[in-house]
């Protein structure tokens, strides 16, 4: 469980007021869940996931992954729970001079697996996590937007994170590669456990990958509800936000699966779009996947 209890986020900004970007804002996030968090721009959501790694500091509240909290630890120990939390970005954050390989090399490096070889073979597993094994020796450059983004996925795997934050992960990727990308972060998660936190602007993503999500204006959560609750007859969101996604249709993924007890529900409008652009690639390799998938755990994935 990721725990926010009462965080608050203020920027000092010069002579002016202060800017509250988090405003006394409390979240729990359960273990291998989605937890997805929408608002219009400005409204704190890449601050508040910023705040669950400690990546910005809370100026009040508490953080807590699992049994630790995080705002409670010195430097060292912050560093080592950090290890648990893997972070993916709109920009990708790839170091241009390093391959693709050296990338991920570099996270495990940083945290502190000194073994070369273990550091390669665990770049290379992640890697194949993300199926951009033929990529390794490229530099990013070398890469579109959504390879990039999966090797920033790969890096973020790489050192076993329980959780993964992404912040407007496909915000720089056309519609297509946005597709691929959600199959991806909702394959790591059914597969792995891993609890996923997806900061977005975009409906499609919410729809897409949500189990719970959590509405943001002006510093405030001021909505949280179930994907589900989209599809019950009755439901009604207080938030424009929450009423747009009802009126665009109940074609949320987990609530498609649960309303169709045959699982994901590839006839519900907006879904098809999703689904119809999964790479097919992955969609035809499902068995040798499957076993690359085992080696990764049993190489210690999780
Ligand atoms: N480092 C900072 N210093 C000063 N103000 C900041 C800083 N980071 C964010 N802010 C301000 O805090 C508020 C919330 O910003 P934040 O980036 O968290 O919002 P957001 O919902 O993620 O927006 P967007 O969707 O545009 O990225 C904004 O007013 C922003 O200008």
């Amino acid at each position: 469980m990721i725990s926010l209890r009462r965080v608050s986020t203020t920027f000092a900004s010069g002579a002016k007021e202060p800017i509250v970007a988090v405003d006394d804002v409390s979240l729990e996030i359960p273990d291998g869940s989605i937890q997805g968090i929408i608002g219009f721009s400005g409204a704190g959501k890449s601050t508040l996931l910023r705040n669950i790694n400690l990546l910005e500091r809370p100026t009040a509240g508490q953080v807590w992954v699992g049994d630790t909290e995080l705002t409670g630890l010195n430097a060292e120990g912050l560093r080592r729970a950090r290890h648990q939390i893997g972070m993916i970005f709109q920009g990708f954050n790839l170091v241009n001079n390093l391959t693709v390989l050296q990338n991920v090399e570099l996270s495990l490096k940083f945290a502190g697996v000194k073994d070369k070889t273990q550091r390669r073979r665990r770049a290379a597993e992640a890697l194949e996590i993300v199926d951009i094994t033929d990529k390794t020796k490229n530099y990013p450059a070398q890469l579109s937007g959504g390879q990039k983004q999966r090797v920033a996925i790969a890096r973020a795997l790489a050192t076993k994170p329980q959780v993964l934050l992404c912040d407007e992960p496909t915000s720089a990727l056309d519609p297509f590669t946005t597709a691929t990308v959600l199959q991806y972060l909702a394959d790591i998660n059914t597969e792995f456990g891993i609890t996923v936190v997806i900061v977005t602007h975009e409906m499609e993503v919410i729809k897409a990958l949500a189990d719970n999500v959590a509405v943001m204006e002006q510093g405030r959560v001021v909505e949280k509800f179930a994907a589900a609750e989209l599809c019950r007859e009755g439901f009604a969101p207080t938030t424009s936000i929450g009423r747009y996604l009802v009126s665009d249709g109940i074609s949320v993924r987990r609530a498609g699966a649960e309303a169709s007890q045959g699982g994901f529900d590839p006839t519900a409008e907006g879904v098809q779009h999703y689904d119809r652009h999964v790479d097919p690639v992955r969609r035809d390799s499902a068995a040798p996947r499957e076993n690359k998938i085992f080696a990764a755990v049993e190489g210690g994935l999780r």
